[in-house]
């Protein structure tokens, strides 16, 4: 009998809105066990699953699957860079920006018939003040939502959308000092987000133009927002447009250091990670293996 890969399910059971499906029963009854053999452990609280992943990798499982959104997709892969074994996505969460990014369906029968029939590629990874992300990130308005949904009970798109249009006409932007592809840039912030994927989740592309393989950040910069700029700016994030829009400045880099005046907020994937001055932001190319279709 032929050896079988060693996979491993990492649910974070808090992810994404509620729902009744039994993902245990899914995978006992889909994943093609010819092929694998299987364990499933749940994280007990943030900042688990890069212990169970990495765990997992040392002990020589090959396929490490993330159940959960984009957070868990980022604790989950954190723990497997530099290791042999690959990322895998169920996707569970609100967003799903790296999932939809690879083209991994959303639905869990798709996302298994991935599992079963899919390929080991290798992508990009991004760090910003030493954090890993995956998807995206970013400092100014994008942050301050992640911070407030951090703290909110209801999770899903229209909560987030809500919460979106109720904060932006009050958030200020901030001047920063950017050097982006060796160019000083004195300019104000409302946003600038920082993309190793093209979209946030949801379909919404901050980032039409990212490709996961090219080593290169695709950064974009919003310098300030009225109600005629974020009408434009939804239209073309929803519309992959962004890369020439008039509300928005495109960039691809390798490398961005911003300094600001007054502490600004910033995230990874989605995750509220505090404030700061002074960032570092830079991509380590072909730096995590994960199974695609
Ligand atoms: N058992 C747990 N209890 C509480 N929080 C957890 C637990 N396990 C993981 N977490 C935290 O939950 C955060 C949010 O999870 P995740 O991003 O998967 O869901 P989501 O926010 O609903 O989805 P998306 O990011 O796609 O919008 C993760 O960043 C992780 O730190």
């Amino acid at each position: 009998m032929s050896k079988r890969t060693k996979i491993r399910f990492i649910i974070n059971p808090t992810s994404g809105p509620k729902s009744r499906i039994d993902v245990p029963a899914r995978i006992q009854e889909l994943l093609d066990h010819a092929r694998y053999s299987y364990d499933i452990v749940y994280t007990t609280h943030a900042g688990h699953a890069p212990e169970l992943s990495h765990e997992a990798a040392n002990a020589g499982v090959e396929v490490v699957v993330a159940v959960g959104g984009d957070g868990t997709v980022n604790e989950v892969a954190r723990g497997l860079l530099n290791t042999e074994a690959a990322l895998a996505i169920l996707p569970r969460g609100s967003g799903n920006g790296l999932a939809r990014h690879l083209e991994i369906p959303m639905g869990i029968e798709g996302a298994l018939r991935i599992l079963n029939q899919g390929h080991i590629t290798t992508i990009d990874s991004g760090e910003i003040n030493g954090h890993p992300f995956f998807t995206t990130a970013g400092i100014g308005f994008d942050a301050y939502i992640s911070s407030v949904f951090a703290g909110n009970k209801k999770r899903g798109l229209q909560t987030y959308v809500e919460l979106v249009m109720k904060e932006v006409r009050s958030f200020k932007h901030l001047p920063v000092k950017a050097s982006i592809n060796g160019n000083d840039l004195d300019t104000d912030c409302f946003v600038m987000a920082f993309a190793n994927a093209a979209q946030y989740g949801n379909n919404a592309y901050i980032a039409p133009e990212a490709d996961i393989q090219d080593g290169l950040l695709d950064v974009c910069l919003v310098r300030r927002l009225d109600l005629v700029k974020a009408l434009n700016l939804s239209y073309c994030m929803l519309t992959k447009q962004l890369a020439n829009a008039d509300s928005a400045e495109y960039f691809k880099t390798e490398y961005v250091t911003v300094k600001t005046e007054e502490p600004m907020l910033y995230h990874a994937d989605g995750d509220f990670m505090g404030k700061a001055q002074e960032f570092e932001v830079k991509m380590l190319p072909l730096s995590l293996k994960v199974l695609v279709p």
